[in-house]
């Protein structure tokens, strides 16, 4: 039998008590929902409540959208809104820390504090605050608009010019009715209740009750402030300007395009680099904004202060003025940092991804007003008190990048006033990368940066640059418009591997057009069936692996099984490199490739290619194998004879190299000699499979990632075709698909690694750094081409490696 409504709610409230939400709040929310759902429970106790959650949390969106309407004049409305003073619960922030939420697809434009923060779409377009003059056409535009933008957004990316960011039209909140997949605006809430019942859809659900909650419909109005106050909507224009200045063109002579769907650069709000000097709004102007919170705070008991105000103001050049005035009468009262302020906010608008189309100054200026008040109410760090307040600040006023230079406690109230910029916010790696990155950075406050000629002695600069910045948060772009002058087109990928690596890998091109290269990213090799790999721990022999070790095999000078079979000594040091003699064995096999050669009797690759005339062999690098600790070892999974099984714990990012070699890898930090950098993964092929994927795909150059695993072909007279492999990076791999090829002093040399099984026929390709690497280098590595022999498998390429040791003499087409 079914648990009693009375039970239900009872259980739902006990929950809910753990994140501080009163039981009255509870049962109201839930009675709402039961009327939305017909007394569906399931809805309601799905997910974790997720459901019945959010709906609290549309509380907080309701109260946002009073502010709005006490904003436009609607001050009696809100305060006959019972609900707008019930959801002013400081609490809701520790809710969002609280709950756990299910891993969101990437791409997908959705926030926890967007969710807390704004007002749906559907809402600003009732209230009319954001859109200033939008017609209905306008909005179809939009919608339509949003949608392709949508289509075209598949992994996170940023893209545009630097300088203009780009405000694109972004797909609406999740919980917007029209942001729903296949819903025309004219939808109505019948609709939306059959989807949701259909497919039993989170989105849809929140959709429906978003409907619920701000269906009925508020006539369009204009966003006035009355007197001769500067309108919201010139402000916006103030912010827009600088994303879409129409003022430049792309290199290319293209000119910018407003009506084309574009992603946003999340914004940044930073102190303008002199806040006392052109800030020239009017006394009258200045008042543009003025919110009461006493109401409000009094409400929440966290709430230490009872009267706050602030007022808000915008100059021309995108330097709004914030004052605020906060009654700290109260002895456990606690004022914020403004630098947590604005990352908190900033994160916010990060979050988004895209600037929606509501958004306004104002708007964004009552976010850093609530999120300081919210903040005020739960930041134990800082303790102001007049004592610290004078230590701060020097007296003249002049300090700089503080805040709080011009807060003054009187009384028990502090009252500050202070200019904040705001402008994009570009990720430090794109700001970093290419031959522009020092224009970005130069662009703004960083006075004594010099540009040289030398690309690299470019790139680290701006890293200087960069580790100086980022002492205050992160790089921000100039909103100078002198610095425009080389404003480039850059594509941005914040993570290609989705989240299958330990750490991120981006991809940044600021060169040309090219954009995400189609594959599949893998971290582990995937085994074709045909490919005779088995790794069946029962087939191991316990000479095949140290079973009697235990801990740290390092920690003990003689070397375990495993270490035996890599030339009866470890090859790794205790911090995880490569030994110096090891290595430099390892570099004296590859160094004269005709020396070390050796040849098949009948080579694999050739008998994959015409079986009847095998073609002679064109010749294999000799290696030596390291074999890693595994499963069936008695060590622990710490131990030091593991690393390549670790996977990578480099910084690296995939770029467009300048030269016409496609993309390449850089590191992001500088790299000792015998560093683990990557595995190169891919499907493992049998070399028959190999060349009939070659042939099947008609385009040779598309099959340019895939390498031999050739190490042991030596041993054998004549291989049968599934044991002699190879690794297929094409369709699947990780981000060693990228490195490119230099003659002679690459950065890196590849070694095979045995792990599952030491038998040689199968094992891990690992790239190691054969020298010191700097912070922004291409790494590289000796593919072994053979570039005067006509035939020789992969030399189908011009070498433009720029290395003097480069063996392609042939002209440079
Ligand atoms: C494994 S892929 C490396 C990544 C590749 N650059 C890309 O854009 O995907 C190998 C291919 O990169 C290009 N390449 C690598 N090294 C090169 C070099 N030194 N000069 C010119 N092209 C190179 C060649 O087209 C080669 O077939």
């Amino acid at each position: 039998m079914a648990p009693t409504k009375q039970k239900r709610v009872a259980a739902a409230c006990d929950i809910l008590k753990e994140f501080g939400i009163s039981k009255v709040r509870v049962k109201k929310a839930i009675d709402d929902l039961l009327k939305v759902y017909d007394d569906n429970w399931e809805f309601i106790e799905d997910d974790n409540y997720r459901v019945l959650i959010d709906a609290l949390l549309e509380g907080k969106v309701e109260k946002d959208k009073l502010y709005e309407m006490m904003v436009g004049g609607f001050v009696q409305e809100v305060k006959s809104q019972k609900e707008a003073q019930e959801c002013d619960d400081p609490l809701i922030f520790d809710i969002e820390k609280k709950r756990s939420r299910p891993k969101r697809k990437k791409g997908k434009v959705e926030s926890p504090a967007k969710k807390l923060k704004t007002s749906p779409m559907i809402e600003k377009d009732e209230v009319g605050l954001s859109s200033g003059s939008q017609t209905p056409e306008d909005h179809d535009k939009h919608f339509v608009k949003r949608k392709n933008a949508r289509n075209k957004k598949q992994i996170l990316v940023h893209e545009g010019s630097m300088y203009h960011g780009n405000r694109s039209c972004s797909w609406p909140a999740e919980n917007s009715l029209r942001g729903l997949d296949g819903l025309s605006p004219s939808e109505d809430c019948e609709t939306l209740k059959k989807k949701s019942r259909a497919d039993n859809n989170q989105k849809h659900h929140r959709d429906l009750l978003s409907y619920h909650m701000h269906g009925k419909k508020l006539p369009f109005s204009e966003f006035s402030f009355g007197k001769k106050q500067l309108s919201d909507q010139t402000l916006t224009d103030n912010i827009l300007d600088f994303y879409h200045n129409d003022h430049l063109h792309f290199p290319s002579g293209e000119a910018y395009d407003y009506n084309q769907p574009r992603d946003e650069m999340p914004l940044k709000l930073m102190y303008p680099a002199s806040h006392t000097g052109n800030f020239d709004v009017k006394e009258n102007e200045s008042r543009l904004l003025q919110i009461d919170h006493s109401n409000a705070l009094e409400k929440g008991s966290h709430v230490s202060s009872s009267t706050s105000q602030c007022d808000i103001a915008s100059s021309s050049n995108r330097e709004v003025k914030v004052s605020l005035i906060y009654n700290t009468s109260q002895s456990d009262s606690q004022v914020p940092s403004l630098d947590a302020v604005l990352k908190n906010v900033e994160e916010k608008y990060k979050l988004y991804k895209t600037l929606d189309s509501d958004f306004s100054v104002t708007k964004l200026m009552r976010d850093v007003c609530d999120c300081f008040l919210a903040m005020a109410s739960v930041d134990k760090a800082l303790e102001i008190n007049n004592t610290s307040l004078s230590k701060e600040s020097d007296g003249t006023g002049n300090s700089g990048n503080n805040f709080w230079d011009n807060l003054i406690s009187l009384n028990g109230l502090i009252s500050f006033q202070n200019l904040v910029k705001i402008g994009p916010q570009i990720p430090n790696l794109v700001a970093l990368s290419g031959l522009e990155g020092l224009h970005y950075i130069s662009g703004f406050r960083i006075p004594d940066v010099v540009l040289t000629q030398s690309c690299r002695q470019r790139r680290i600069e701006a890293l200087d640059v960069r580790e100086f910045s980022t002492s205050n948060t992160s790089i921000v772009a100039s909103s100078e418009k002198h610095c425009c002058f080389s404003a480039v087109k850059c594509f941005y990928i914040d993570d290609i591997t989705r989240e299958e690596e330990k750490e991120k890998i981006s991809l940044v091109n600021s060169f040309c057009a090219e954009q995400f290269p189609t594959f599949n990213y893998i971290k582990h090799n995937i085994i074709y069936d045909k490919a005779n790999v088995k790794f069946a721990l029962a087939r191991i022999s316990e000479v095949q692996c140290c079973s009697h070790c235990s801990g740290d095999c390092l920690a003990i000078s003689l070397p375990c099984e495993c270490a035996c079979m890599s030339g009866g000594e470890f090859a790794y040091t205790q911090e995880g490199l490569l030994k110096e003699k090891f290595l430099e064995e390892c570099i004296s096999l590859v160094k004269d490739l005709k020396e070390q050669n050796f040849y098949c009797k009948r080579c694999p690759v050739e008998m994959s290619k015409n079986k009847q005339k095998v073609e002679h062999c064109k010749g294999h690098l000799l290696r030596k194998f390291i074999k890693e600790c595994w499963s069936k070892c008695g060590c622990n999974k710490s131990c030091g004879n593991r690393v390549v099984q670790r996977g990578i714990s480099v910084k690296l990012q995939v770029f467009w190299t300048p030269e016409g070699k496609g993309w390449g890898i850089q590191t992001l930090e500088d790299l000792p000699k015998g560093a683990f950098v990557c595995e190169y993964v891919g499907e493992v092929v049998t070399n028959m499979e190999l060349y009939e994927r070659i042939v099947q795909s008609r385009d040779e150059k598309k099959h340019k990632y895939s390498v031999a695993l050739d190490a042991d072909w030596c041993s054998e007279d004549i291989m049968n075709d599934e044991e002699a492999l190879c690794l297929d990076a094409t369709l699947y791999g990780n981000v060693a698909r990228f490195i490119n090829h230099r003659c002679g002093d690459a950065s890196l040399i590849e070694i095979p690694i045995e792990v599952e099984t030491p038998n040689h026929h199968y094992y891990h390709l690992a790239l190691f750094t054969q020298r010191k690497v700097s912070a922004m280098e291409e790494l590289t590595w000796d593919y072994g081409v053979d570039f005067n022999d006509q035939d020789h498998h992969g030399n189908a390429f011009t070498c433009l490696c720029n290395s003097p040791l480069c063996r392609d003499q042939r002209p440079k087409i």
